[in-house]
């Protein structure tokens, strides 16, 4: 695998691995961390614990985002992965609702179902929910997320199952902290998780960098000789470099992506996307299981068109503020975002 990966990075070694070494993870406070840890049976965060500023936000999204989102008399609640979707738990429990023994909570993954267990709430497995109800509401969080609610998921290695949920969810809630809060994907955060059939590995890499992607690195577990890290899937995950996308009013104001990406490619920057092209393009590679770029329509839109399931894009994302503000990024019907402050 240490081959896969030095043939087909064009970056230098210590550039990947700085990048693969995410600040969104290295968190001492974080207590979704800090309980992997540790053998409490609640998995929860106390509210007295001191946080650091960054788990502060994300615990006040969080916290907003319950406040505005979750009815203690549903029947669906879906629970994402990752850091922030602790404090959706914890708020969850807050409420202290015992309606809230009734709801069934569907995991997108492994560490989501241990938090769903541990918090002693009634878990429900993807495969097991009815075919006609949809689930009332989604939370989960997200790697990036731009001016018109596209997401960049998956730096937990959970974005298959976190896109079964959200495309079946009426509504599709982020919380996140302010540095996901960006006016475009790949501004901060600088790749896209995909996750592929090990079988296509090499294939699969080779289609990227045909698209414009500056490298593609196949992750690697925290043990290097351990190999590639496996989803829950047990497939891998390619991370995909590519310059910032482009939001569909990007290119309506240039007039085509054409002239967009040959302005770009003028100044030695090739391989600009349009974020929803850039999803469709890598979906549509053969070994591809789901990309981690969440596009198009959310659950609202699709509701409203009688399609019968969710969208891939959320109706609000929730983001906790360096001052302990909460900003929100709220869906408007035209798929444009307003954006709120709290
Ligand atoms: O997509 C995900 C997991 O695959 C997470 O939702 C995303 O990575 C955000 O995680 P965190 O809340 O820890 O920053």
């Amino acid at each position: 695998m240490r081959t896969i990966l030095t043939t087909y990075c064009r970056l230098p070694k210590c550039v990947l691995i700085s990048k693969h070494f995410s600040p969104l993870r290295s968190d001492p406070h974080n207590p979704f961390l800090f309980n992997c840890y540790s053998s409490s049976t609640t998995n929860m965060p106390s509210s007295n614990t001191p946080l650091s500023d960054i788990e502060t936000a994300k615990r006040n999204a969080a916290r907003a985002a319950v406040k505005e989102h979750f009815d203690p008399s549903a029947r669906y609640v879906g629970i994402g992965s990752g850091s922030t979707i602790v404090y959706v738990v914890e708020a969850i429990q807050e409420l202290d609702d015992p309606r809230i023994a009734n709801i069934n909570f569907i995991p997108t993954g492994y560490q989501s179902r241990q938090m769903i267990l541990r918090a002693n709430l009634k878990d429900l497995k993807f495969d097991s929910l009815p075919a006609k109800p949809l689930i009332d509401v989604a939370f989960d969080g997200a790697d990036e997320i731009d001016d018109s609610l596209n997401c960049i998921k998956g730096g937990g290695a959970c974005l298959y199952q976190e896109k079964l949920v959200a495309t079946q969810a009426r509504k599709f809630i982020c919380v996140a902290d302010h540095r996901k809060l960006q006016p475009r994907l790949l501004t901060f955060w600088k790749y896209i998780p995909i996750e592929v059939e090990p079988l296509a590995t090499h294939t699969v890499m080779n289609a990227i960098l045909g698209l414009g992607a500056t490298s593609a690195v196949l992750r690697e577990g925290h043990m290097m000789k351990a190999g590639p890290i496996k989803t829950d899937q047990d497939n891998f995950i390619i991370d995909a470099y590519f310059q910032p996308l482009l939001l569909p009013a990007d290119v309506e104001k240039s007039g085509s992506l054409h002239e967009v990406q040959k302005g770009m490619e003028g100044k030695g920057e090739g391989g600009v996307w349009e974020v929803a092209e850039l999803a469709r393009e890598i979906k549509a590679i053969e070994g591809v299981l789901s990309v981690g770029l969440f596009v198009g329509e959310n659950g609202e839109q699709a509701t409203r068109r009688g399609a019968g399931r969710g969208g891939q894009k959320p109706v609000a994302a929730y983001f906790g503020m360096e001052d302990g503000s909460v900003t929100v990024r709220v869906a408007n019907e035209d798929g444009t975002a307003t954006v709120r402050e709290k």
